[in-house]
């Protein structure tokens, strides 16, 4: 049988994108509005601090995780490092890290691989995939917070299950759709359930 290979994302999933983001961001505009996590709604924060203070410069968002290391001071995800680990020890089993650079690549793309050998040692930097485009890389299954993954592929490779977290937890799954709650969920049993399929 082949082995069942598996995508994880980065923000969201491993490393906590949305708690160091409002960390930072208020610390550095203590006088501003912010959104607090469980009010947040959809995966764009630049959406939601836009609607929440419409004069907000173009840029004023993308500057915060745009600063030198935000990407490597993203504190995991509980549960993920071990979960990590026990995944990669796991017979007939291939796992990759899966992860969007943001544009303003500067810092971003070198922090994410320094980010995973910190936390997760070499052997995930070998396995370390960016794309701004997840629908071309090809899988069995793609644990990822982001509810909707368009690309130029219309029918990926894999079987999208939802991570949950703050900006996606009351969003609504088509009956079809599997969600992996937390680390502390059954994942096994979805990468098994696979194997079977
Ligand atoms: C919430 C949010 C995220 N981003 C950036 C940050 C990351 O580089 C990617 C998300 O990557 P993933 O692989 O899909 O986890 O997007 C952003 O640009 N704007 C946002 O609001
Ligand atoms: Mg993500």
């Amino acid at each position: 049988m082949p082995p069942v290979r598996v995508l994880v994302d980065m923000d969201g999933v491993l490393a906590d994108f949305e708690a160091s983001f409002l960390r930072l961001y208020r610390s550095r505009h203590p006088q501003l509005p912010y959104v607090a996590l469980d009010e947040r709604r959809g995966f764009s924060v630049e959406a939601q601090y836009r609607q929440l203070n419409p004069g907000l410069a173009a840029d004023f968002v993308r500057n915060i995780y745009g600063s030198p290391n935000f990407f490597l001071d993203l504190v995991p995800i509980p549960g993920a490092v071990e979960a990590m680990q026990e995944m990669f020890s796991l017979n007939e089993t291939e796992v990759f890290i899966c992860t969007s650079p943001i544009l303003k690549y500067e810092y971003c793309v070198k922090e994410k691989y320094a980010w995973v050998e910190k936390h997760l040692g070499p052997q995930f930097v070998q396995r370390l995939v960016m794309s701004r485009d997840k629908t071309i890389v090809s899988a069995d299954l793609l644990i990822d917070d982001k509810v909707d993954i368009k690309g130029v592929e219309p029918n990926p490779s894999w079987e999208h299950i939802v991570f949950t977290c703050w900006h996606n937890r009351h969003t609504e799954l088509e009956p079809h759709r599997r969600r992996l709650e937390s680390w502390s969920d059954d994942w096994k049993a979805i990468i098994d359930g696979k194997r079977r399929e």
